[in-house]
């Protein structure tokens, strides 16, 4: 497991979900129904996400359409993956914007009631689901920007981060941030890092100790977020961004992966700074899983 999450999670992990497309009792690809639209467009949909391809630009609109908040259930996690998954083997893909279909929500976070009442082994399970979520995100080639169209607790604020760029809408009854402390939950350090790799120590260190739920303006001020638009537009201005984003010279020029973007070349080795290879054992086992291990102590 450690030499699997020392490389890049797109390939470490195809083999698993690959199993899962084929084996999942959770649905997974299964129920992933593809279908063409006009223009060049093509669309697959599972039970919990959207992906809208647009093979002209290269550019893939993920939707998570999961009532009533898109929480991170292990079946939604496996859909997720799955879909990310089969983008980033899409040669012709090149760009992913997640987004949500539910009025005010982007996503509650990890689904509660996958942490309740259950048991160890589908923690164990639930959690490495979590953490493939994660490291798909994290370590995509693609460029991946969240456009953020609701409140985004916990999970749902790792899953942001774990984009390249945050657009969000401006409306401050939408918040966002790692709240885990306040839940009694200690987030992991590969939740911290991710944090304080994009906004620095001290916000980071306050925003965890504290729990902090910023909302969309304080979120942008903390640089949470990058950016702040009409709730209407937040889905435009991400393909807008997109765009500036993919016509930055491929790494081609350099003699590499001609789909990824220059503009990718300090993010696969935010997965390699962030060492998991050290712990990625325990990570996977039981003592890793953070309400667990407060329920021991
Ligand atoms: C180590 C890492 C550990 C943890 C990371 C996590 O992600 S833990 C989960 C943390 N999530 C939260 O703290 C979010 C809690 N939810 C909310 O703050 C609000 O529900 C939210 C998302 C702002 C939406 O508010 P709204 O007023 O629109 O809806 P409401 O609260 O009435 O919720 C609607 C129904 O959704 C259920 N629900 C909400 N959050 C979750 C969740 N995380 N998991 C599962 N279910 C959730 C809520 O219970 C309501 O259900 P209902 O049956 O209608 O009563």
């Amino acid at each position: 497991m450690a030499t699997l999450l020392k490389h890049s999670a797109k390939y470490a992990l195809s083999g698993r979900l690959a199993r899962l497309c084929v084996h999942s009792r959770h649905g997974g690809l299964q129920c992933l129904q593809p279908c063409l639209l006009p223009h060049q467009r093509s669309a697959s949909t599972g039970s919990k996400i959207l992906v809208e391809m647009d093979n002209s630009t290269g550019i893939a609109v993920l939707t998570m359409k999961s009532p009533p908040v898109n929480s991170l259930s292990l079946d939604f996690l496996t859909e997720f993956s799955i879909s990310l998954e089969k983008l980033e083997l899409d040669r012709g893909c090149r760009g992913v914007i997640l987004t949500s279909a539910l009025p005010k929500i982007f996503s509650a976070g990890l689904d509660i009631m996958e942490m309740c009442g259950k048991s160890p082994e589908h923690c164990g399970e639930f959690w490495k689901a979590v953490q493939e979520m994660w490291l798909r995100l994290y370590g995509s080639s693609m460029i991946t920007i969240a456009a953020i169209n609701g409140s985004s607790p916990a999970g749902g604020c790792l899953m942001a981060l774990a984009c390249d760029y945050r657009i969000m809408a401006e409306n401050p009854k939408y918040s966002i941030g790692l709240n885990e402390t306040q839940l009694g939950i200690v987030a992991p350090f590969w939740f911290k890092d991710t944090l304080v790799n994009t906004v620095g120590n001290r916000v980071a260190e306050l925003s965890l100790q504290l729990g902090l739920l910023y909302s969309a303006p304080d979120a942008l001020r903390t640089g949470l977020v990058d950016l702040l638009v009409p709730e209407d537009k937040v889905l435009s201005t991400a393909s807008q961004t997109m765009t500036q984003w993919l016509a930055i010279p491929g790494e081609n020029a350099i003699g590499s992966n001609p789909r990824v973007s220059s503009s990718k070349v300090d993010l696969t080795p935010k997965v390699h700074m962030v060492d998991l290879s050290h712990s990625s054992e325990s990570m996977c086992s039981l003592n890793w899983i953070p309400w667990t291990c407060s329920n021991r102590a």
